[in-house]
């Protein structure tokens, strides 16, 4: 079989003096879309920082594209749409710059070429945000910023996307158009990563869950489907097992 895009593998490690992450085992295949669910502390950001390096693994194995972390260069396989920041830097800058950032890893510091400036073009085409392309980040809404930090990661055309809770104060209508968008980038060929709180309008294109809880996965297979009143925010999920005697399986996924 193939080697998984991501394999992480007994990964544990630390922030601070706390143990986050506990023995987690997590395989993303080629062609997948894997999210990564779980409670508010469960570790789901941590685990995908350490996949792209900004947290280092106490134990445990990481591949990447089949190669050891320690010897991964190949940064521009990957685009990473980190949790909750802001495309505003305090430093001025157009949504085309911001947008451009995220062509550094293929072009380097060299000139921008036809190619770069149409990737910056179509990732904001994609994330419905074209038409603001010469405005000041300092200028957008929340949201707005968020749909930027999509296209950053888009315009580097990556084999690989990992978001950290993309649709995090995005509202209804634009989540739906960062759906279409990634439905799109599923489409050519990306293998995605999504930390997800609840699975919304991408539940449709979610190949598998990943739910952590302290650290550990969980549950590891198809996602959980959110019906009636475990819908709702506040309502520890549950899935219900094929077993009608079995315990079902808690996901903690709004909780
Ligand atoms: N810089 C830090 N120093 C110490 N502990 C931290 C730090 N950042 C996070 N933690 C702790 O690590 C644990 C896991 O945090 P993490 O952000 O990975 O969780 P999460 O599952 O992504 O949660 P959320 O859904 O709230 O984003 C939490 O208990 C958190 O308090």
């Amino acid at each position: 079989m193939e080697q998984p895009v991501i394999s992480l593998r007994g990964a544990t490690a630390s922030l601070g003096s706390r143990p986050v992450l506990r023995g987690v085992d997590l395989a993303v295949h080629r062609g997948e879309v894997v999210a990564l669910l779980g409670a508010n502390g469960s570790g789901k950001s941590t685990a995908v920082r350490a996949v792209v390096g900004q947290v280092p693994l106490t134990g445990g194995e990481l591949e990447l594209f089949g190669t050891p972390r320690r010897r991964f260069r190949d940064w521009s396989r990957v685009g990473y749409v980190p949790q909750r920041t802001t495309a505003a830097s305090g430093v001025p800058a157009t949504v085309r710059e911001v947008v451009s950032a995220g062509r550094l890893a293929r072009t380097g510091l060299g000139p921008t070429r036809k190619a770069d400036r149409e990737a910056v073009t179509k990732a904001l085409e994609l994330v419905g945000m074209a038409d603001r392309i010469k405005d000041s980040v300092n200028a957008l809404s929340g949201g707005q910023h968020q749909r930027v930090l999509i296209a950053r990661a888009l315009a580097g055309e990556p084999e690989l996307l990992i978001m950290d809770e993309p649709m995090a104060g995005v509202d209804l209508a634009s989540q739906e158009v960062l759906a279409k968008a990634l439905r799109e980038e599923v489409a050519r060929g990306a293998t995605v990563l999504l930390v997800l709180h609840e699975l919304g309008p991408l539940e449709p294109l979610i190949d598998r869950a990943v739910v952590l809880r302290d650290g550990c996965v969980v549950h590891d297979g198809p996602p959980p489907q959110a019906v009636g009143q475990h819908a709702l925010p506040g309502h520890d999920h549950v899935h219900p097992h094929a077993d009608p005697a079995a315990e079902p399986i808690r996901t903690g996924l709004l909780s």
